[in-house]
């Protein structure tokens, strides 16, 4: 599949937008008409640069009010055009994107829209250019992309096709089935975006909102079958207007595009398994991979060892030894839940937090597809050191810097790598902690939709519908990625802007590690004889609980004793408490009863409260933001 990339998608000059796109492995892109008017380089110098970066020139765009209007309009237009069409002969672009007429459309009739087409195709002929007519979601009279097609077909003329967006087909709610039915060389341009399904007027959606397949809510995998069928074979190219896209790092949003694009191509492959399709457009498969089994370790890096470990302690882990030839490692056990900890004084990680989740290990079937998938996917690959005959763990960055590992999973649920800590026997069958519930990640907002693309593609995790959460700094919002069978469950949270300009907790924003308990009472008993001072609850939250849920006055009385917040759902009931907070990490400590199957959302606020009067006590330690990540 051709692979495409409109510069409106990407941050910095157009010279900086081509490198990127080029860089991240895009075989073309289409020149924003803008990025190339406000450039000091000439249509010449930007049609050399593509060459000697190998990128084509795919699409020119926007042409917009061309059709529909009246006839004392048509000369303006075709003139306007001409200077287009010989402004594409410079940069050596043939075909031109002309969407729907938004603004001086006063003639609601087919015949003539098709009439002034094939004017302006009679012109770009002989500028051996084509047209490709898109009809915006929000067009005076043409709105559909059928409609569009239908004055193609009336227009009738070999430099006048379609562009087909999913974004205006999709937020429509327009069927994506008659696609399959337009003929292939009639399409001559397809984009893609995808998009959060909000309910707002569909230009401001459309303009601020869209995101990269696999990033939203659309279904781009349907889209894509569509295509496939029709047997179209052109350029496939991602056409975003993103708020957030337009500030970010470009290489990095160059690669988490490529990335859509190879998971795109793969779930319609999958899609379309056993189905006789026409494939001209040459769809590439990623290796298969399984979902992940289950949390393998947690690792912590951090500056103050004696208070993790100390924690860790609290909380019923045991040292399960030191690393024999990292002496700044160690792992602590408690049951099937490994924490390994690392010393970032003795390691010198420049960048690093003081105390960070580092890195999560996950099993899974076969570390060495997993890590071909996701080298496949440009996720970059972490370079870590092994003594002779140490295991060595294979894995990939996040996009927020956290290091991911693939583990083989072992028969005995005792991984082979924690034989390295002379620690070969330490699955304690009544530990009270029985695994790890999820692990909350916080993202940056300019990679928040990253994130979600990284763990959908590289994990094969699922998103679940965002939330937002109220906090004294600002909304959290959150959205739980999970494996199909809930093995692995990650919220991932994007931090209120206050908490990067080092108004909320020091600075960067807490992640946190909640480790699923049989007992929440007792946990949390044995961690106050061992010196916890737990996240407090204050005594409104106990009296709201009385009020909401009915509950029992001695069993709030005895949540209220141990700072135990509570929740319940169709399915069961829900115990937890949390630990302060080192550097960005906190645990929490969690009993699901039944089949409760949320995170404990209606008690975050709380919690975000409760951090939030701790870290401004005189006295708080100050916190530094996690290193910046550098391009996938
Ligand atoms: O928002 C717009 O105006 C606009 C312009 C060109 C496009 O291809 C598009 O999808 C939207
Ligand atoms: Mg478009």
């Amino acid at each position: 599949m051709r692979t495409s990339i409109a510069t409106v998608c990407l941050s910095g000059t157009l010279e900086e937008k081509m490198h990127a796109a080029a860089a991240a492995g895009f075989d073309g892109i289409e020149v924003f008409e803008q990025d190339l008017v406000v450039s000091p380089s000439s249509p010449e110098r930007i049609r050399d640069l593509a060459a000697e970066l190998g990128l084509g020139l795919d699409l020119y765009q926007p042409f917009r009010d061309a059709e529909g209007v009246g006839p004392e309009l048509v000369p303006a237009v075709l003139r306007r055009a001409a200077a287009k069409f010989r402004l594409m002969n410079r940069l050596g672009t043939d075909t031109v994107l002309v969407c729907s007429n938004v603004a001086t459309a006063t003639v609601d009739d087919d015949a003539v829209a098709a009439r002034q087409l094939r004017a302006l195709g009679d012109l770009a002929g002989e500028h051996g250019v084509r047209l490709a007519y898109e009809a915006l979601a929000w067009g005076r009279y043409v709105d559909d992309f059928e409609h569009a097609q239908r004055i193609v077909e009336l227009a009738d003329h070999p430099s006048v096709g379609t562009c087909l967006d999913s974004f205006h087909i999709l937020s429509r709610g327009w069927d994506p089935a008659p696609i399959e039915r337009i003929p292939a060389e009639k399409i001559f341009f397809v984009q893609l975006a995808d998009a959060p399904l909000l309910s707002m007027d569909v230009l401001s959606w459309s303009r601020h909102h869209r995101v990269f397949p696999g990033e939203g809510d659309f279904d781009m995998v349907g889209f894509m079958t569509r295509l496939v069928r029709s047997g179209y074979d052109g350029p496939v190219s991602l056409e975003i207007f993103n708020d957030a896209f337009r500030q970010a790092d470009v290489r990095r949003t160059a690669v988490d595009g490529l990335r859509s694009l190879r998971w795109l191509e793969d779930q319609t492959l999958r899609a379309l398994a056993g189905q006789p399709v026409r494939d001209r457009l040459e769809l590439q498969a990623l290796p298969a991979v399984a979902e992940p089994a289950g949390y393998d370790f947690v690792e912590i890096r951090t500056a103050r060892l004696g208070e993790t470990t100390r924690l860790l302690h609290q909380l019923g882990f045991a040292l399960g030894g030191h690393h024999q030839s990292k002496e700044h490692v160690q792992v602590w056990v408690q049951g099937p839940v490994r924490v390994v900890v690392v010393d970032a004084v003795r390691e010198a990680v420049p960048g690093a937090s003081p105390t960070e989740i580092a890195a999560l290990g996950f099993t899974v079937e076969d570390p060495e597809a997993a890590v071909d998938r996701a080298t496949r996917l440009r996720a970059r690959p972490v370079e870590r050191t092994q003594g002779p005959g140490e295991q060595v763990l294979r894995g990939v960055h996040a996009p927020d810097g956290t290091e991911i590992f693939f583990c083989r999973a072992s028969p005995d649920g005792v991984p082979p790598w924690l034989g390295e800590f002379g620690a070969d026997d330490v699955l304690d069958p009544a530990a009270l902690v029985t695994g790890v519930d999820h692990v909350n990640m916080a993202q940056p907002w300019q990679h928040y939709d990253e994130a979600v693309l990284f763990y959908t593609s590289v994990l094969a995790l699922e998103a679940q519908p965002a939330q937002d959460v109220p906090g004294p700094s600002g909304l959290v919002r959150s959205q739980v990625m999970r494996s199909a069978d809930g093995a692995v469950r990650m919220p991932l949270n994007v931090a209120p802007a206050a908490a990067e300009q080092g108004s909320f907790v020091g600075a960067a924003y807490p992640e946190h590690v909640a480790l699923a308990c049989s007992d929440v009472v007792a946990a949390a008993r044995r961690a106050r004889r061992r010196g916890l001072a737990p996240l407090p609850v204050p005594q409104n939250y106990y009296e709201d609980l009385v009020a909401r849920f009915d509950l029992d006055e001695a069993f709030v009385a005895s949540l209220q004793e141990l700072d135990l917040l509570y929740d319940r759902d169709t399915g069961g009931e829900f115990l937890h408490f949390y630990t302060g907070t080192l550097g960005t990490v906190f645990f929490e400590v969690v009993e699901r009863r039944g089949g409760y199957a949320g995170f404990g959302a209606p008690n975050a606020p709380v919690r975000l409260a409760a951090q939030y009067r701790r870290s401004h006590e005189p006295g708080a330690r100050q916190r530094s933001p996690r290193g910046a990540a550098s391009p996938q």
